[in-house]
């Protein structure tokens, strides 16, 4: 029975536990849905890093290595391309019309370009800086008001209002007020459609069951927030084409969709929801994955306290007396971004990356995956591979100091953000969010446990999702230092060198600038 479940008539899949009848490897799914990429990585150290499932009437590959992420998302990166459809997301793009639900059609090849181009361009990202800097130093502000009292700070909170702001003002040009009831709203929209994204739904296994959904009230669930997102999109829409409405500084991303929308100057015709799928998925994906990427680093480094006081010399003694790390001062910042690294390896933010499906039938080193395949690219397990990773389990930030190894997709040991066509186009983005947002609380504050706690409380659970938040929010005293009195605590000679090495930097920054090099 085993060889028969493994063998699909003369086709030879990759090895994988055995299955039961009809319903293949669903119960497994369903028996250990907390954690799936931890679930996945232990059964593929028995099985091989390239390991086959079923789910119902699904084939289902899961990658575990570097060596065979490369085959999937470099070499048959076209056969690999396409995205499944399963009933949330499908539902909440709009029938798959935004980019990163989309199969790999001429459509998703056009709205990938027009995204590219106008939406995730370094000038737009670049565009948008102000906002950034100026809800960060608010960020700093609020913490500093807590500081006095020695209250322990929610980080994950604090984080998400920190991303959500950004994306809001990014997005549409509004702020909401902190404690306000639109806020809240917003947050709680999202988080509905982070749960239905990875929500179980029968009919995504077996089509014919339908009915199941419609009972659980799974159908109505989505249908809901469905239209819930569709009236806050279409708010915004009428408001930005009032003709009265009063213009902003700078043009938000709803302006330049609206704008790409009157011009017609692509090869599809693009329609008001063409504009509020690709609207989901900024607001989506631009949200709580920059959120959970500071969370976790702040967990690594309180757990590591070596490395934590090794990224707080670094920004305190580069900075000098200044009062804010902006977004040039980051860029100089080698350790932090080696901190940020290892974060990744060890706790991918999107861990099975977005799920493919294989357009065709493709060979990997001698099995044959058949098409509409769904693929797991397991990142989070891919980070722990013994044959890329020494020492794998060690949060060793060092290991990326004067190593070429980046997350931008060609190296496949690190692929946080995922690679090939598929890729996150949200990559720069993101991560000069978190970057930035890391490099004050970690310049402004020192980070303690709260009383009656110490570092071994803190864990890594997460909430079940697309994107891995820490199930227990951060919670973490901040102390304010000041920077002048922490200047004077260096001994001499290491101050003077910071203080050269800070001034060199400035001036490539000024001679950059002058040559114009920086505009991009
Ligand atoms: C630290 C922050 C972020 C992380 C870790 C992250 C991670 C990812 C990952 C793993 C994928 C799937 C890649 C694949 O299938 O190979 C993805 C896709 C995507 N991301 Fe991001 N992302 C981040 C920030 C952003 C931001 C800020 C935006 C936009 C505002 C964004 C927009 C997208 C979109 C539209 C896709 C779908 C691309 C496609 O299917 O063509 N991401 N991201």
């Amino acid at each position: 029975i085993l060889l028969k479940h493994r063998r699909n008539g003369s086709i030879l899949l990759p090895p994988g536990p055995p299955g039961l009848p009809l319903i293949g490897h669903l119960h497994m799914q369903m028996l250990d849905n907390s954690a799936p990429h931890i679930f996945l990585w232990k059964l593929s150290q028995k099985y091989g890093p390239l390991m086959s499932l079923r789910f119902g009437f699904r084939p289902t590959l899961v990658v575990s290595s570097a060596k065979m992420a490369k085959e999937v998302m470099k070499t048959h990166d076209l056969d690999f391309c396409s995205r499944p459809t399963l009933h949330g997301s499908y539902k909440l793009s709009y029938k798959g019309l935004d980019l990163a639900f989309s199969p790999y059609t001429a459509y998703w090849r056009e709205i990938r370009k027009i995204c590219v181009v106008h939406l995730f361009n370094s000038n737009r990202v670049q565009l948008y800086r102000p906002i950034r800097e100026d809800e960060v130093s608010r960020l700093i502000a609020k913490i500093s008001k807590l500081s006095v009292d020695s209250k322990p700070v929610n980080l994950s909170e604090a984080m998400m209002c920190l991303t959500s702001t950004i994306i809001c003002r990014v997005g549409f040009g509004k702020r909401y007020e902190d404690e306000g009831t639109e806020r809240s709203r917003f947050h709680e929209m999202l988080n509905e459609a982070q749960a239905l994204f990875v929500e179980f739904f029968i009919s995504d296994y077996f089509p014919f069951m339908n009915w199941v959904d419609r009972i659980s009230g799974l159908l109505k669930r989505v249908e809901k927030n469905f239209k819930e997102f569709d009236t806050f999109y279409q708010k915004l829409i009428d408001e930005h084409l009032d003709p009265n409405r009063s213009k902003l500084e700078q043009e938000d991303i709803i302006d330049v969709l609206l704008q790409i929308w009157k011009d017609r100057e692509f090869a599809i015709d693009l329609t008001i929801d063409h504009i509020k799928a690709v609207l989901m998925n900024v607001f989506v994906a631009g949200t709580d994955t920059s959120a959970a990427s500071v969370i976790w680093v702040m967990t690594f480094l309180m757990k590591n306290p070596r490395c934590l006081k090794k990224a707080q010399e670094e920004v305190r003694s580069l900075m000098g007396k200044k009062d804010f790390v902006n977004e040039d001062d980051t860029q100089a910042l080698t350790y932090l971004k080696a901190v940020i690294k290892e974060t990744f390896r060890l706790q991918a933010i999107v861990p099975l990356l977005v799920p493919r499906e294989t357009m065709r039938k493709s060979n990997i080193s001698g099995y044959e995956i058949p098409a509409k395949t769904l693929v797991y690219v397991n990142a989070w397990a891919i980070g722990r591979d013994p044959e890329a990773w020494e020492n794998p389990e060690e949060f060793y930030p060092e290991r990326f100091i004067g190593s070429s190894i980046d997350y931008k997709g060609l190296d496949f040991e690190l692929i946080p953000f995922g690679a090939g066509r598929r890729g996150c186009p949200g990559i720069h983005m993101g991560v000069v969010t978190v970057e930035l947002a890391l490099a004050n609380l970690l310049y402004k504050f020192d980070w303690e446990m709260p009383t009656g706690m110490n570092k071994e409380d803190l864990d890594f659970d997460v909430i079940p999702g697309i994107t891995t938040h820490k199930k227990n929010a951060l919670c973490l005293v901040a102390k304010e230092i000041n920077a002048a009195s922490y200047l004077a605590k260096l001994p001499i000679s290491m101050a003077r060198r910071r203080k050269e090495s800070f001034s060199v930097k400035r001036f490539v920054t000024a001679l950059d600038l002058i040559c114009g090099a920086r505009a991009h």
